[in-house]
């Protein structure tokens, strides 16, 4: 039986245009400020789809560009002047950053109430500790994208492929708040298709194009893939395999047209999460 596709487009459309609404009703337009450095093509994208999107919002956005030859002072003085402007309530810098500027020492220099990101070491903490505050867009789209779908985490087992500090490590600590009984799988784990085929919920943060196969997935699974990789072509593949996966699971996402479009639709609603807190 084929799968059911989430439509990732329709929910971050539906959350977007809540967000917005909510903007209408404040005395202030939040303020979002994106910091590129460099020329990364992906990145630009990204950033202007961000813009884009706050703006249609309702909100005040600016994109900052540093050119590739910044330097991580530039960097860290461009932060401390957006962590003093009253008018900026969500700072984002765009990752990957260039070789030479150290990303934690710049997660770091952003003001926790202003870390639209979730990246901070406070908001990683408050998460850890079960009290979140600012949580990273790509894993709370993912929540969304499952209570969207029906798919209720409680006591269901949960395999996390993917371990980094934006997607997989903050996936599993909601996954875990969610009361799902969470495993973690990265580079290092032994017989991954083996752990994958445990899993009733599967969620695919590794960046490798279509590695997870139709037989990794447990019939009925409900798949999350998370994965952007560009093929040869031009074209986008997540990290699953999708015909076949879609051919086993119960409910999987697409990649265009998945996760990716929550992410700049939860960026919104951290940015008035944190202008409600600030204001
Ligand atoms: N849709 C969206 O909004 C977003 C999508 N992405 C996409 O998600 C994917 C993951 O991103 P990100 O977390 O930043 O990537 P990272 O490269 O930071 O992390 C990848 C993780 O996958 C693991 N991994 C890599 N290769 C293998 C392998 N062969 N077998 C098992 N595990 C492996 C790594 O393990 P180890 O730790 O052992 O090295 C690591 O934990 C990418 O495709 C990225 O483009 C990212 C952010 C947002
Ligand atoms: N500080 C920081 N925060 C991030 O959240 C962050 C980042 N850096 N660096 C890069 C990753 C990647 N990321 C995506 C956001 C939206 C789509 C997205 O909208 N994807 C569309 C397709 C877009 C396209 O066609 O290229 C989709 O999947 O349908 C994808 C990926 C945010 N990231």
């Amino acid at each position: 039986m084929a799968a059911r596709v989430i439509d990732g487009k329709a929910v971050a459309a539906a959350l977007r245009a809540e967000v917005a609404a909510r903007a209408a009703t404040l005395p202030y337009a939040p303020g979002l400020a994106v910091v590129l450095v460099g020329e990364d093509p992906a990145s630009q994208v990204y950033v202007r789809n961000k813009e884009r999107a706050a703006k249609a919002a309702g909100f005040a956005s600016e994109t900052i560009r540093l050119p590739a030859s910044a330097s991580q002072a530039e960097l860290l003085a461009l932060i401390a002047r957006l962590n003093r402007d009253p008018a900026v309530d969500g700072i984002l810098v765009q990752l990957p950053l260039p070789a030479g500027i150290d990303p934690q020492a710049v997660i770091r220099a952003i003001d926790p109430a202003k870390d639209v990101d979730g990246f901070h070491p406070d908001n990683v903490a408050a998460l850890a500790l079960g009290t979140p505050f600012l949580v990273p867009c790509t894993p709370r789209g993912v929540m969304k994208l499952l209570a969207a779908a029906g798919i209720a985490p409680r006591g269901a087992r949960a395999l996390v492929l993917g371990r980094s500090n934006i997607v997989g490590r903050p996936m599993a600590a909601l996954l875990l708040a969610a009361d799902a009984t969470v495993t973690i799988a990265h580079s290092r784990t032994r017989d991954l298709a083996a752990e994958c085929r445990r899993a009733e919920i599967l969620i695919a943060a590794v960046g490798r194009a279509e590695m997870v196969k139709g037989d990794w997935v447990s019939p009925g699974a409900t798949v999350i893939d998370v994965g952007i990789n560009r093929t040869a072509a031009g074209g986008l593949v997540g990290d699953v395999a999708y015909a076949e996966a879609a051919a086993v699971a119960g409910a999987i996402t697409p990649v265009p047209g998945g996760v990716g479009p929550m992410t700049i639709a939860c960026l919104l609603e951290n940015t008035l999460i944190a202008a409600a807190a600030r204001r």
